[in-house]
């Protein structure tokens, strides 16, 4: 059984093709890691799976509200120290609670420090924190290792094995070796859509999005 599947997808970013044909399963416990030159549609494939554009055209299965999506940008209230972040996504996603977050990515020292007043490591630390209080599954992930430091780097792959080790799964862009001996790699640059060709609008398609 597999917690993602696609099949056949086409996607589209600034209504230009970028990747069609593209298949592939992501089953409980597996990471899969997105790999490919710049421009090759990590984000972009991302960013369709996480719901925030509509695909060309294909077919993207899972359970609905499994998706957890770590983008470039942290997503962050900057007013909000950081114990009362993870506490609002908490709330948002379900009420899990954010000690095993704060302990994983070192954070309970800065738990009562605003936001705005962390680094840009520690801020991305609080950003990936954010994805175990979620709950959910599948966590999408889109260079999440940018700005961490090499100690923070082997924390958050500890994290995210631990993730996997729960049964959730993980689709992760990074240019970085994560340790992750049993992760499948997807190359994008093999699922290349024709760049000359401005894509086809399925109906009800929002350039506004693409
Ligand atoms: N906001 C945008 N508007 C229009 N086109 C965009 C936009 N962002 C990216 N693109 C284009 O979409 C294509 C796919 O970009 P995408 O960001 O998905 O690639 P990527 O594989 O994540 O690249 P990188 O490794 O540089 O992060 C590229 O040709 C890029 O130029």
């Amino acid at each position: 059984m597999s917690l993602l599947a696609v099949r056949d997808l086409a996607i589209a970013r600034g209504g230009l093709s970028v990747i069609e044909g593209l298949d592939f399963t992501l089953a409980p416990g597996e990471a899969l890691v997105l790999r490919g030159p710049n421009g090759a549609g990590k984000t972009t494939l991302l960013r369709t799976l996480a719901g925030l554009q509509p695909p060309l055209s294909g077919q993207i299965d899972c359970e609905p509200d499994q998706i957890a999506y770590a983008g470039h940008s942290d997503g962050l209230k900057p007013a909000l120290t950081v114990a009362e972040n993870l506490n609002f996504w908490s709330a948002v996603f379900g009420g899990s609670a954010i000690g095993p977050a704060l302990a994983a990515m070192n954070l309970a020292e800065l738990a009562p420090r605003p936001a705005h007043r962390l680094s840009a490591g520690q801020k991305r630390r609080l950003g990936l924190a954010r994805l175990m209080v979620t709950g959910r599954s599948i966590w999408l992930l889109d260079e999440p290792t940018v700005s961490l430091d090499t100690a923070s780097v082997a924390l958050f792959a500890a994290m995210l094995r631990g993730h996997l080790a729960n049964g959730g799964a993980a689709l992760v862009a990074t240019h970085i070796d994560l340790g992750l001996v049993e992760a499948r790699v997807l190359d994008l640059s093999g699922f290349r859509a024709d760049p000359g060709r401005k894509a086809a609008r399925p109906a009800g398609f929002n350039e506004a999005f693409a």
